[in-house]
């Protein structure tokens, strides 16, 4: 008998969810072993011949033959060994390895396909992890789907990547039924563009060297921002279309709702994999992936003579953190007893690996210094590489200059949002990537499953928008059996939120309270006066807590008011000064506007229509004074002053003075236009500046130079003034995974057109991506 029939098989504990009861299991004590069944399904058949000659090859290779993997693995040598020096650098560094990550068993001793294993091994290691030893064998041999829960950086993308390539080989030889490569095998789905493209990277490295002749037609990419006739390039060849598709929901749908090549691939699909699988089934994702996995099933037509297809795809769910409803899926898609494979510490979803601390600030302003000044007393230790977290694209870039420009580039400092295009994405994850030493400063993108090497830090500057997310940021340190450590840096008002943390099992060792350092706070305050976005800053950072959950951020609303005003003050250096906020921005952030009325120079509402002539020299008119205008909006008007204008918006106008257009109109002031509007001033409109409008400069509009592809189908930022702030929240949301931002319309309208198409506007969607593409 062949050594992989011989194999030992291991046994797994299979669990089942108590239901309602999320993260509680129980043991059903159900024990699979159904080695025997395996054997004889594959006796006898041409598989064990190929195997036994696999195994040859194996043992051949092991001892220096000629065989042909060895032959394979040459073909990716270069990159194998610097795999292998990265490897070794990281394991000089490793501390104790964890319960986790703790190597459980050989990969020898796996079912795996031979060629797989030797793949495996050269690449990764000789020992599997505890999610891969008790997911692997379990994937393989279940008929409908698993469920598995296993910490941050524990070897999930293999656990299941690992399985796919052992049935792609397997399936390979069953040439004399069908031809499988006019087929996709498996399809995985990722939440973010980031992570596809690093999934399928990861999978590509052990695959090239299993089938080196075709792996780079058998992985493909499925994800927004990539024209759609590359992503259809490979599906259009007659004789071996991708065996593995990892895709981002909404591109994946489009194309299978439009493209028949596409769709008719999937019909004898075998997996659905589904990463992140909370993340993928929370409310903005949920639709999109029900109507994916059922669009799928129903495709799907059995593989001729397959004895073990029972008509269905199986569904494979994987994350660190669960909830009710992956569990909801899991029993529609799988099954009503589901094989729940659970490796945390009875259902601690924390990764004990890291060490978190607390530091506690009385300002938003010193939560951003405290998170500088840590770069600045660390960034001369080689080993140093730190993530820093903050929850807008706004507080991200805010972070990133402030940081920049206080460590003067003697620590090389790298930048990740949603808003960045995609070129500038991945390079700058490259450049931190392979850097020892050096700062990334992110948005919620890079929380969940992005495998950065050696991070020893990871930072994060006030709340995140859920409290899982908290789990998956600070996995970003800590990874592959290595510690880590974990800084949150909160103000006084944010306290609750770390309640909930420590009531989800977070533990933070150290709790300081944070010291001032005039002279460092006066160097930030410095550079921030050269900064002209500083409200939409301070905007952006009030919506965003304004949409987080309330059960998660516990935060008064009137001190998050409070902060972001003081926030502002500080940055400026001037504690008289209220930020500028219009009324109707105001009336959309989510909070009560008498509360931001207190803390922000909201122009009242009568004001809104603006006074007739002069009116009110400070609130409107036609000429009016400050804020006024003809037909100003809130703060505007014909050649209002300060923010007058034409017509304007809230704050928008025709001539517009000191902040025309702010948010729209005709030829605005110093900050006309700024999110819009014809002829802005110096931050936008028709030709403007800075952020919008019909030609404007850096951030697009129509006919927009730097990213203003994103504003040509949907330029409703420079269209309508105040959607900007008052969509930050679903902004902020979009954030967390760069793709679903189609929800919203803020001005990644494209962005998120592409990646996450609504279904009730497919038409329109479907020509929007081809006069694009
Ligand atoms: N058997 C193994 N031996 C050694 N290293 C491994 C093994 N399996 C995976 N790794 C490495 O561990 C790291 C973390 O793996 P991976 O990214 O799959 O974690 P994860 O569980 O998916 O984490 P997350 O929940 O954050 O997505 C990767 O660098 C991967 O190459």
């Amino acid at each position: 008998m062949s050594r992989y029939a011989i194999s030992q098989r291991f046994n797994s504990t299979i669990v089942e969810p108590v239901k309602g009861e999320k993260g509680h299991v129980v043991e059903t004590g159900e024990v699979v072993d159904e080695t025997d069944d395996v054997v004889n399904e594959f006796e006898g058949s041409e598989i064990v011949e190929e195997v036994r000659a696999s195994v040859e090859v194996l043992v051949e290779s092991k001892v220096g033959g000629a065989g042909e993997a060895k032959g394979e693995a040459d073909a990716g040598e270069a990159e194998v060994e610097a795999d292998t020096e990265a490897r070794a650098d990281a394991d000089a560094q490793a501390a104790p390895v964890s319960h986790d990550f703790a190597p459980t068993s050989q990969v020898e001793d796996s079912l795996m396909h031979p060629k797989v294993k030797a793949a495996f091994m050269k690449i990764i290691g000789s020992t599997l992890t505890a999610v891969q030893q008790k997911s692997m064998n379990d994937f393989i041999e279940s008929k409908a789907g698993i469920v598995v829960r296993a910490k941050t950086g524990t070897g999930k993308t293999y656990a299941f990547g690992i399985p796919v390539m052992h049935d792609m080989v397997i399936h390979s030889y069953s040439k004399k039924n069908m031809n499988v490569n006019h087929f996709v095998n498996t399809v995985i789905f990722s939440p973010t563009r980031d992570l596809a493209t690093q999934t399928s990277e990861s999978l590509s490295k052990v695959w090239k060297l299993v089938s080196p002749r075709t792996y780079k037609n058998d992985i493909a990419l499925i994800m927004g921002q990539m024209p759609k006739s590359i992503n259809l390039r490979s599906f259009h060849k007659s004789d071996r279309i991708p065996r593995i598709v990892v895709a981002t929901p909404g591109r994946f749908i489009d194309l299978f709702e439009n493209e028949s090549s596409f769709r008719n691939s999937m019909k004898h699909l075998k997996n659905i994999i589904i990463d992140e699988a909370d993340e993928l089934l929370n409310s903005n994702f949920k639709e999109d992936m029900t109507d994916i996995i059922s669009g799928l099933q129903k495709v799907r037509e059995p593989i001729p003579d397959a004895k073990d297809d029972i008509g269905r795809a199986k569904t494979m769910l994987f994350s660190a953190t669960m909830d009710s409803d992956v569990f909801d899926l899991a029993k529609t898609a799988i099954g009503e007893h589901f094989p729940f494979i659970d490796i945390t510490d009875h259902g601690s979803e924390v990764n004990e690996n890291i060490s978190q601390s607390l530091e506690i600030t009385d300002k938003i302003f010193e939560s951003y210094a405290a998170a500088a000044k840590f770069i600045e007393d660390n960034k001369e230790d080689p080993n140093f590489k730190a993530i820093i977290f903050v929850s807008t694209t706004a507080g991200v870039d805010l972070a990133y200059r402030l940081i920049k420009d206080s460590v003067d580039n003697t620590i090389p400092i790298f930048q990740l949002h949603g808003k960045l295009a995609q070129g500038r994405r991945n390079s700058q994850q490259k450049g931190f990537r392979f850097r020892k030493n050096a700062v990334l400063v992110a948005s919620n993108v890079a929380a969940r499953g992005m495998d950065f090497p050696n991070v020893s830090h990871v930072l994060q500057i006030g709340i995140s928008p859920e409290a899982s997310s908290h789990t998956h940021r600070i996995g970003r340190t800590g990874r592959a059996g290595k510690k880590g450590q974990a800084l949150l840096i909160v103000t006084k008002s944010e306290l609750p939120y770390v309640d909930t943390l420590k009531k989800q099992g977070n533990k933070f060792t150290v709790e300081k309270e944070y010291e001032q350092d005039e002279e460092f706070e006066s160097k930030l305050q410095n550079f921030t006066k050269e900064y002209e976005d500083l409200e939409q800053i301070i905007h952006s950072c009030l919506s965003s807590y304004a949409s987080v959950p309330q059960e998660v951020a516990r935060v008064k609303k009137d001190r998050i008011a409070r902060d972001c005003s003081e926030f502002y003050q500080s940055l400026i250096a001037d504690e008289t000064k209220k930020p500028y906020m219009s009324y109707r921005t105001a009336s959309k952030i989510g909070m009560d506007t008498r509360i931001l009325m207190k803390f922000f120079e909201v122009p009242r509402q009568r004001d809104n229509r603006g006074g007739n002539r002069d009116g009110d020299s400070d609130k409107g008119g036609y000429r009016g004074g400050n804020s006024g205008g003809y037909r100003g909006g809130n703060s505007g008007g014909y050649r209002g002053g300060d923010r007058g204008g034409y017509k304007g918006g809230n704050s928008g106008g025709y001539r517009g003075g000191d902040r025309g257009g702010n948010s729209g109109g005709y030829r605005g002031g110093d900050r006309g236009g700024d999110r819009g509007g014809y002829r802005g001033g110096s931050s936008g409109g028709y030709k403007g500046g800075n952020t919008g409008g019909y030609r404007s400069e850096n951030r697009g509009g129509y006919k927009g130079d730097s990213s203003s592809s994103s504003h040509r189908y949907n330029n409703k930022r420079s269209d309508y003034s105040d959607k900007k702030f008052s969509e930050d929240a679903p902004e902020y949301t979009s954030d967390r995974t760069g793709n679903r931002d189609f929800k919203s319309n803020s001005d990644h309208s494209f962005d998120k057109t592409n990646d996450s198409p609504k279904k009730d506007d497919w038409m329109t969607r479907t020509s929007k991506y081809r006069s694009e593409d």
